[in-house]
């Protein structure tokens, strides 16, 4: 599988970084001196990371981080686990569309309106599993080709293709159907089935097979100047794509589940582009971690002042972090992966693990997958370097409290 592509453009050399002018000790991170494993993982630029850097000695060629187990919430700890909405937001798919990407894999991206803001916040589907309950089901006085280009069909689509379900279209072509059950029967239009996804979609269950354990997902929040204009202050458009990445390796077998290390055999499944498990990337458009871009430029302006990326907010008048995440759960919720079986999600973010389950924790978090910055993986030899983002991550974990040390 062949990586995703760098969010920059090729047309544009890469810069030659800086040389930093600080050093790690002058982070004084949580670290307790007396258990060196304790140390957290240094900050400097890559050509000078010293081996304690998480995978610096090519432990983790396939570059697959670990999963952590997160625990229950206990009402202990419900004080610093922050307010959560009362409410959850009502959202609807409007539409769906087969993307095809340039590494060779597809993903399906889902279009989202709500009733608390006007902005088209996305999820982006990987593998087949996952499906939205407000985009299958039926609205009235709309046909078969409506369905279609809206997105509401099983399948893929192609020149001449009459209806929305597969058994319809097996039907006219007199092959007999594969017995189907669940959702999709009832999507297909099995008897008995058809009137239960009529009346009430959202009381069908998911087609996300029990057998692979956890949906991964990725909460990503907008970020213009890291994901199009190849902005070096912050990881942003690396995670995007590593996020994509990870949820486009082939679909685990026994011996290799997703988050676990992945073997020899893997990488020549991965070449043979057998199904992806898949996951959902949930694109938040909270840009500037919910200040917006105008109000991100001028925090860039205070941070070239001096000041660090929370400070520059404060002074701006804003909070460190305006986001929030009842439009994820909805959206998760919606894609059918709330419940028990849980998710595995992809984040250092100790905030966002809590607010993404919602008020009556409708999605689970069981476990969660690390980000680390790409540099950090691979020795330096690929992902954003450069003072800014060192500084950046520093604030993250200093002031922000982002698990970054974990692997
Ligand atoms: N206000 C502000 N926002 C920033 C800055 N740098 C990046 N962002 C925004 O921060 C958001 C990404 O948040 P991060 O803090 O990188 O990561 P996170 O989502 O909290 O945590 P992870 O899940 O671990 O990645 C995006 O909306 C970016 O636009 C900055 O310097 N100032």
């Amino acid at each position: 599988m062949p990586d995703f592509p760098a969010h920059a453009s090729p047309g544009f050399p890469p810069m030659q970084a800086p040389k930093p002018k600080r050093n790690v000790s002058e982070f004084q991170l949580d670290t307790n001196p007396a258990d060196p494993s304790s140390v957290a993982p240094p900050l400097v630029s890559p050509s000078l990371t010293p081996p304690t850097t998480p995978f610096a000695n090519g432990q983790r060629p396939d570059r697959q981080p670990r999963a952590v187990p997160v625990p229950e919430p206990s009402s202990e700890n419900a004080e610093e686990q922050g307010a959560l909405l009362e409410k959850l937001p009502h959202v609807e798919c409007a539409v769906r569309a087969r993307i095809p990407t340039t590494t060779g894999q597809e993903m399906w991206l889902h279009l989202y309106h709500n009733d608390v803001d006007e902005k088209e916040h996305l999820a982006i589907v990987f593998g087949p599993h996952i499906r939205s309950r407000s985009l299958d089901a039926l609205r009235p006085g709309e046909t078969e080709r409506d369905r279609m280009i809206r997105g509401a069909y099983v399948g893929t689509l192609y020149p001449g293709r009459t209806s929305s379900r597969l058994e319809a279209i097996r039907k006219d072509a007199g092959v007999s159907s594969r017995p189907s059950s669940g959702y999709l029967a009832a999507l297909n239009g099995s008897p008995g089935k058809k009137q239960e996804a009529e009346s009430d979609t959202s009381s069908v269950a998911s087609g996300y097979p029990d057998d692979l354990g956890p949906a991964m997902v990725r909460i990503h929040s907008e970020c213009y100047t890291g994901e199009t204009v190849w902005s070096a202050r912050c990881d942003c458009g690396e995670q995007l794509d590593e996020a994509a990445r990870l949820m486009s390796l082939p679909m685990p077998t026994p011996a290799s589940t997703p988050g676990s290390e992945i073997g020899e055999n893997d990488a020549h499944r991965a070449a043979m582009k057998l199904p992806s498990a898949g996951g959902v990337i949930i694109y938040l458009r909270q840009e500037g971690r919910g200040i917006g871009l105008a109000e991100k430029l001028k925090a860039y302006n205070l941070q070239d002042l001096g000041h660090d990326t929370m400070e520059a907010n404060l002074l701006l008048r804003h909070p460190g972090d305006a986001r929030s995440y009842g439009l994820a759960t909805a959206m998760l919720m919606d894609l059918g992966l709330d419940g028990e079986r849980g998710i595995k999600l992809l984040t250092n973010n100790p905030d966002k693990v809590r607010a993404v389950e919602g008020p009556q924790r409708e999605v689970r978090v069981v476990e969660r997958v690390p980000m680390i910055p790409l540099a950090w993986k691979t020795d330096g030899k690929s992902g954003v370097q450069g003072p800014e983002v060192e500084r950046y991550l520093s604030t993250k974990i200093e002031k922000f409290k982002h698990m970054l040390s974990s692997g």
